[in-house]
């Protein structure tokens, strides 16, 4: 069999699409279905025009799922005000979006800044990953993957779940999979049994979704149908 060429396969349902009035056990009932991770998806209103969780939701998921890997999509504006009351609360890791900090790949300062927020977000205890948006450019985090956990590739504009796969976007899953083996890629938005196969093919082992896991009588069927097509693809 040939080496894998990625890390072990991740499906993190986003609970976006859960029942917030039923968080905990909606998660716990993932975790049951194979959910290796669960993704909670945190908009403040203006990086995203949408509301969602704060660090509050996220220390009582913590409270009642003392085990679970909480992987926390800051759809923020200013990451850095967040880094703590997110590792108190118990993120597992901190995602955040790089535009929040680059509009330019060849300012210094910019990668600076990039930088001191990496290790802001690795001081504080939490894992460390970066999300991109559809159309900032893979190789924008290519300097930096030696530095983080995660690129997190969306594949839809972030601030809503259910939303349309957006499939000339993954290929950028394959430049930042050509640069890392050891990097984890996830990729959000849009991601079903239908759409998996194209973020298989390109290296990503991370999978987020919500609607099509939620919106599902049978979740157990569609996580091991997520996690057996990039698992096919790791070895190929
Ligand atoms: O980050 C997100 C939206 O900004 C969500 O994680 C994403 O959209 C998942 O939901 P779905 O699988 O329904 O698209
Ligand atoms: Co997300």
């Amino acid at each position: 069999m040939a080496a894998r060429d990625r890390p072990e396969c991740k499906i993190a349902p986003s609970i976006l699409s859960a029942d917030f009035a039923r968080l905990a056990e909606e998660s716990k009932r993932m975790i049951s279905c194979g959910a290796d991770w669960l993704h909670v998806d945190v908009m403040d209103g203006h990086f995203v025009p949408n509301l969602t969780i704060g660090a509050p939701v996220v220390k009582s998921l913590r409270k009642n799922l003392p085990d679970a890997f909480l992987d926390c999509h800051l759809m923020v504006s200013n990451p850095k005000q967040w880094i703590l009351d997110f590792a108190k609360a118990g993120a597992s890791l901190y995602n955040f979006h790089l535009e929040c900090v680059m509009d330019d790949n060849t300012n210094e300062e910019q990668a600076t800044e990039l930088r001191s927020l990496i290790n802001e977000v690795k001081a504080s205890g939490m894992k460390v990953g970066i999300s991109i948006k559809p159309k900032t450019p893979a190789e924008w985090i290519v300097p930096f993957l030696g530095e983080i956990d995660m690129v997190n590739v969306l594949t839809v504009e972030p601030g809503f779940g259910g939303q349309k796969f957006m499939s000339d976007i993954v290929g950028k899953c394959k430049i930042i999979r050509e640069a890392s083996k050891e990097v984890h890629i996830q990729v959000d938005g849009g991601v079903a049994p239908s759409t998996i196969d194209a973020c298989a093919a390109v290296g990503a082992n991370v999978i987020v979704a919500g609607s099509a896991i939620f919106g599902s009588d049978k979740p157990q069927e569609v996580i091991a149908t997520l996690k057996k097509s990039v698992e096919a693809a790791a070895t190929a």
